[in-house]
């Protein structure tokens, strides 16, 4: 079985003076870790550098909201624009208690090296509104939602700046958000969000999208390293969008999906468990797996040291730490969620030859099968679920293999792989557009 690629080490600070205090727990110094390995590596020029550290605009707004008791509560939300160099920006938005600017900025440069890496003409966005949904009315997230759209009217466009669902948003999340925008453009524009309901011109595939693309890396990496599907185990933390879809196709290609869990812990069953079975128990139970019978508790630390072969970790950042990335056992970590893997925990997988997918190629089928809509919604013309997918495949698989082989010809990991294509792609492009003039 050939060795995954081991130099990852950042040996100096060659772009800041004096080198950044590094706080391991924040997303954007974590992305700006590799960030700076694989600058390093192309020895990217230092102006060139400074450009595309910096995200291009941060958008923070108050949302006022009136609740089901007739309180006013205001909630902060934010679009943070990382770069548009490739194309109007691109990326979801997230509701959630832990969200913050710097989280968001970091989501929205890791949308800019995604779009790079696949190749979809768009640069980079997210957005997020920091509130707990889950202790939230339909109609008060309908109302955030609303007035979240309307703060930034001027932000969103379809040539713009398009959001998609993220953590704890979904369909009908975006299809306030298109409705809204609409209302204020005074006509339906159906291209200024992704991942909305078929009905209103969304596509085929996008759902499951993701997940998708988290299969369709993970075969080719075990191609690579001559592992089976159909003698494969595979852990699986997160059974929301991405992890649920993530473990139903790979069960589909014959692996054993041994492991799955969601906040309320995980769930293991030598046998496999059913994936069928488990996502419809989450659909009845308020998307929770609390209680599902199909299988044995277990923490979700004890699901990352799972002795299997693959370990997808699919629910947010920071999962796989230096504290627990020598317990990690799979060959394979794939990487559905943005930044689930700090950059210490890197050097320790490397060090111990797993092959890590990293989230800029694992998860970047979403944004591609968004692509693919905002094409669709344009050309008002739709493709059928099957198009979307081989298209899909071929992109993920052509993606794969341009980063692994990116990774052998700059001898380091995949991650710093990936960033260096993404890298040289968004400095190639600013340097053509005359950023300079
Ligand atoms: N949706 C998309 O198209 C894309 C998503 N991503 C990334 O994938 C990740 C998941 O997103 P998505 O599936 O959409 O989000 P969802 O909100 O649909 O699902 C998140 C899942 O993670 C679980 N979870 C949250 N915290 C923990 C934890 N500490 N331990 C274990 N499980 C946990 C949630 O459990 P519970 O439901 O119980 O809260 C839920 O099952 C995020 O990092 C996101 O940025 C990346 C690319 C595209
Ligand atoms: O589909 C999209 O546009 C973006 C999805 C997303 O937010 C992500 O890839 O992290």
């Amino acid at each position: 079985m050939p060795t995954p690629f081991k130099r990852d080490v950042k040996t100096r600070a060659l772009y800041q003076e004096p080198a950044p205090h590094i706080d391991k727990d924040n997303p954007f110094q974590s992305m700006m870790e590799r960030f700076d390995v694989a600058a390093e590596l192309l020895e990217l020029d230092t102006g060139l550098y400074d450009v595309l550290r910096s995200p291009s605009r941060i958008h923070i707004t108050s949302i006022p909201v009136v609740m089901d008791d007739g309180r006013l509560r205001v909630f902060e939300g934010y679009r943070v624009i990382h770069s548009e160099v490739l194309g109007p920006s691109k990326g979801g938005i997230r509701f959630a208690p832990d969200v913050h600017v710097d989280e968001v900025k970091a989501l929205a440069a890791w949308m800019t090296w995604k779009c790079a890496v696949v190749g979809v003409p768009f640069g980079g966005a997210k957005g997020g509104v920091t509130c707990d949904p889950s202790t939230m009315s339909a109609g008060e997230v309908e109302r955030l939602t609303r007035r979240y759209t309307a703060n930034l009217i001027d932000v969103f466009g379809p040539d713009k700046d398009i959001p998609a669902p993220d953590m704890n948003t979904n369909e009908q999340v975006m299809a306030w958000l298109l409705d809204t925008y609409s209302m204020h453009a005074r006509r339906t524009e159906t291209a200024v969000v992704t991942g909305k309901p078929l009905l209103i011109g969304g596509s085929e595939g996008r759902r499951e999208a993701t997940g998708r693309g988290v299969m369709t890396t993970t075969l080719a990496a075990m191609e690579r390293l001559g592992m089976r599907a159909s003698q494969a185990t595979v852990a699986v933390q997160g059974f929301g969008n991405v992890g649920s879809v993530a473990a139903k196709l790979l069960r589909e290609q014959g692996c054993k999906v041994v492991a799955v869990s969601d906040v309320s812990g995980g769930y293991y069953n030598a046998d496999g468990i059913d994936i069928d079975a488990a996502a419809a128990y989450a659909a009845e139970h308020d998307r929770s797996l609390a209680g599902f019978d199909g299988a044995e508790p277990l923490t979700n630390e004890e699901l990352l040291a799972l002795d299997v072969d693959v370990l997808a970790p699919c629910a947010k950042e920071n999962q796989i730490t230096a504290e627990n990335a020598g317990d990690v056992k799979a060959k394979i970590v794939a990487e559905g969620a943005n930044g689930p893997t700090t950059p210490e925990a890197d050097a320790i997988l490397n060090e111990n030859g797993v092959l890590v997918i990293p989230d800029i190629l694992a998860n970047a089928g979403g944004v591609t099968v968004s692509y693919f809509e905002w094409v669709q919604d344009r050309q008002g013309y739709f493709w059928s679920a099957d198009r979307v997918n081989r298209r899909l495949d071929r992109m993920m698989r052509g993606a794969f293999n341009r980063v692994y082989d990116a990774a052998e010809t700059y001898d380091t990991s995949m991650r710093i792989g990936a960033y260096v294509i993404a890298i040289e792609k968004v400095a190639g492009a600013l340097k053509m557009r005359g950023i300079y003039a």
